[in-house]
């Protein structure tokens, strides 16, 4: 009998009891629907009960609905077969048959752990755990591991090499895919720890951090969905590339309730994807910037009156440029400026009643007198312009023209030509998000337009100001402060956040429990105690439990051990993985004139992509991107379903079959986490690297 019969058998086997699960699986999604169908029906009977008893059942079936139609690609994905005889069969949700009985154990279930855990040392009972390969509802092939060799009844059949190697072999694609067959023990750990204080999943490129973070996402929401999904789940990672490389994971996984946002997206109405050059990404993201805010957030309005005079009966009443200041002063001690709006109109007519000498006005008095100057457009229009209402943008707008004067002494010449140069761009950059995000904290909101205040001049809104409006309207915050927070925070790449990247997510997180991932040899801030310092804020004190993940699953060992020379000149003792496959394929690195870097770039490029079935990725340093887009414009369009031209910092968290690495000394040269850069750019590839530059400084220094 040949192998590829007895696996043929097995096949079979398997797909009679897959069938058996699906039947079960349409009867359930049956009856969800037929819910929906009633739930919509009870609507019309009239009465008010009626239609919260229908809104929440037709909630809830087609939620249901919506899990069961998210579980049914490749539903059942494992098999345990126990020393005790008994058969568990696992699957992205649970599902039980017509008595109640198991028929499929949701693979975050606690009886699913073992297909997680068990191992050839420690087979914990269980003597062959199965993977089942499948394609929607079809078995199309079998990996097993026999645990327990002893102990196997003599017909028991096991076919394959292992599921974890075969599925770290395929092709990748544009995304990346949920790994709920072949979780690692000791990424299985990380997935179920339980939701307190941080989590901090650390280890080298490749090991599964991104992956096993989202699966953690999915297990927390399985423990406790009220909890979290009613308070939200923030995942957060580096870029919106990177975003829509994991944006399938979650609801492969049945889990839609997730909100992702790259660190530019974080703040609702803003959508930046933009980096700012090193020294002014690296001022921006620095708590240096703090205090500058502060002062900025409180500064006059540029073009501010500086005076107000009125007359009013027999006075002249007057506000000079001193007694305003006192009044600004007192206003903000109080309240942030924002909030202060609604006390302006009084405080001002206070200052101004206190004038008051003359026989006819003291007659009419004080009640008289605030009629009269509130309602007169003169004095409106003073306090419009002297105390406008600010959206945290417009702060952000006035910055060039602030940080000379209010810097204070926080940033050098050089960082603050870099910040003018930045922020001489209408469009905020990535780095610009924290800073908006705090301006929106320290001006505070305005008081709700609801807020039926007589004193509140809003009502009274001039031609200026709504023009003013509808500049800002773009960039407007659509969410309240209040609103900002969540359960869960959850930050891939967490190397790379700056200080002010820490505060903006802190705000977000002050009760929420955190899952933070990260490698340091392949941080891109500059400055990681000040880092260190934010998080430690950020994190209030809570309690931290640490996962480090050590296998490599996605270089070959050949393109990692290069990688790994690169990290040990980029940081003092990196964490390396251990990466598990030999393909035999060399990187290859070509040292080439300036005259044809282009071309070799093309032709290197070209043959990556006749070598592998997946994605290939050009990397270059950011001063080469927009140049080499228009020489290499005929191959990206010719490839553009599976080429791509990125700068190193794009390339976070990412993976390619092939990547072709235009100018490495470009790339450790770019700023001082250079040779950082470089050792993330090395680690994207599955399969092929090439290296092509016009110099190679860099190769000497590892060799
Ligand atoms: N248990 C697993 N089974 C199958 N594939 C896996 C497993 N763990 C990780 N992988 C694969 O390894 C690759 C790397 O995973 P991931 O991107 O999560 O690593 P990472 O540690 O976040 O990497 P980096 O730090 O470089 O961003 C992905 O293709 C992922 O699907």
């Amino acid at each position: 009998m040949s192998g590829d019969n007895a696996e043929q058998r097995e096949i079979e086997a398997e797909q009679s009891y897959v069938d058996t699960v699906y039947e079960r699986l349409d009867a359930s999604a049956k009856v969800a629907r037929s819910l929906v169908v009633e739930g919509m029906a009870r609507g019309h009977v009239g009465n008010e009960g009626g239609l919260v008893e229908r809104d929440a059942m037709v909630y809830q079936a087609s939620k249901r609905l919506s899990a069961l139609n998210a579980a049914h690609d490749g539903l059942v994905f494992g098999r345990l077969n126990m020393l005790n005889g008994e058969s568990r069969y696992i699957g992205r949700i649970g599902v039980r048959d017509a008595d109640r009985e198991i028929l499929l154990i949701d693979w975050r279930a606690p009886a699913a752990a073992l297909f997680y855990q068990a191992t050839a040392q420690e087979p914990a009972g269980v003597i062959r755990r199965r993977v089942l390969r499948c394609s929607n509802d079809q078995v199309i092939g079998i990996e097993d591991d026999l645990l327990d060799g002893d102990n196997a009844p003599d017909d028991m059949v096991v076919i394959g090499e292992g599921a974890l190697l075969a599925s770290l072999t395929r092709a990748r694609d544009s995304s990346m895919h949920s790994v709920v067959a072949t979780i690692q023990k000791e990424q299985d750990e990380a997935i179920r720890a339980p939701a307190r204080g941080a989590t901090t999943i650390g280890g080298g490129p490749g090991t599964g951090k991104t992956v096993v973070a989202l699966h953690r996402a999915a297990y927390l929401l399985y423990t406790d969905r009220r909890r979290f999904e009613s308070g939200g789940v923030l995942v957060v990672g580096p870029s919106s590339v990177f975003m829509s490389y994991i944006e399938r994971v979650l609801p492969s996984l049945g889990e839609t309730s997730v909100t992702l946002r790259s660190l530019g997206e974080v703040v609702d109405g803003l959508r930046a994807a933009r980096h700012d050059d090193p020294v002014a990404a690296a001022a921006k993201g620095s708590s240096r910037m703090v205090k500058f805010l502060a002062r900025a957030a409180a500064a006059p309005s540029p073009g501010a009156p500086s005076s107000f005079r009125y007359f009013y009966k027999d006075d002249v009443l007057r506000l000079d440029a001193q007694q305003l200041e006192r009044i600004r002063r007192q206003l903000l001690a109080g309240s942030k400026r924002n909030r202060a709006y609604a006390k302006v109109p009084s405080a001002l007519v206070d200052a101004l009643w206190r004038q008051v000498r003359g026989e006819r006005a003291l007659e009419k008095g004080q009640e008289g007198f605030v009629e009269t100057i509130t309602t007169d457009d003169r004095f409106v229009d003073f306090v419009e312009q002297w105390w406008p209402p600010v959206e945290p943008i417009e702060v952000w707008r006035m910055l060039p023209d602030l940080i000379d004067q209010l810097a204070q002494g926080a940033f050098n010449a050089k960082e603050i030509a870099a910040l003018k140069e930045s922020w001489a761009s209408e469009e905020p950059s990535i780095q610009d998000v924290p800073l908006i995000d705090e301006l929106r904290y320290v001006i505070g909101e305005l008081p709700d337009s609801g807020d039926d205040d007589d004193d509140n001049p809003k009502q009274l809104m001039s031609f200026e100001r709504r023009e003013r409006e509808e500049r800002v309207d773009r960039f407007r915050s659509t969410q309240s402060i209040e609103d900002d927070s969540f359960a869960h925070v959850l930050v891939d790449e967490a190397q790379d956040l700056s200080p002010m990247q820490w505060r903006m997510l802190g705000r977000r997180g002050r009760h929420a429990s955190w899952t933070i991932v990260g490698d340091q040899a392949q941080s891109s801030w500059p400055y990681p105690q000040e880092a260190a310092a934010a998080r430690r804020s950020a994190l209030e004190g809570k309690p931290e439990h640490a996962f480090r993940l050590s296998t490599n699953y996605r270089n070959s060992a050949e393109i990692y051990d290069l990688a790994a020379k690169v990290a040990a000149v980029a940081v003092p003792d990196p964490d390396l993985a251990e990466a598990v496959r030999r393909t035999g394929e060399s990187p290859q690195h070509h040292t080439v004139a300036e005259s044809e870097l282009a071309d070799t770039v093309r032709r290197s490029a070209e043959e990556i992509l006749g070598r592998v079935e997946g994605t290939v990725a050009i990397v270059t340093p950011r001063a080469r991107l927009e140049p080499l887009r228009a020489e290499l414009a005929d191959v990206l369009s010719r490839h553009a379903d599976r080429l791509r031209l990125l700068d190193g910092l794009d390339t976070k968290g990412l993976e390619f079959d092939g990547v072709v690495v235009v100018e490495p000394d470009g790339i450790t040269d770019e700023s001082s986490a250079g040779w950082r850069t470089l050792y993330v750019v090395l680690t994207r590839a599955t399969q092929l690297l090439t290296t092509v530059g016009t110099t190679d400084r860099w190769s000497s220094r590892i060799a």
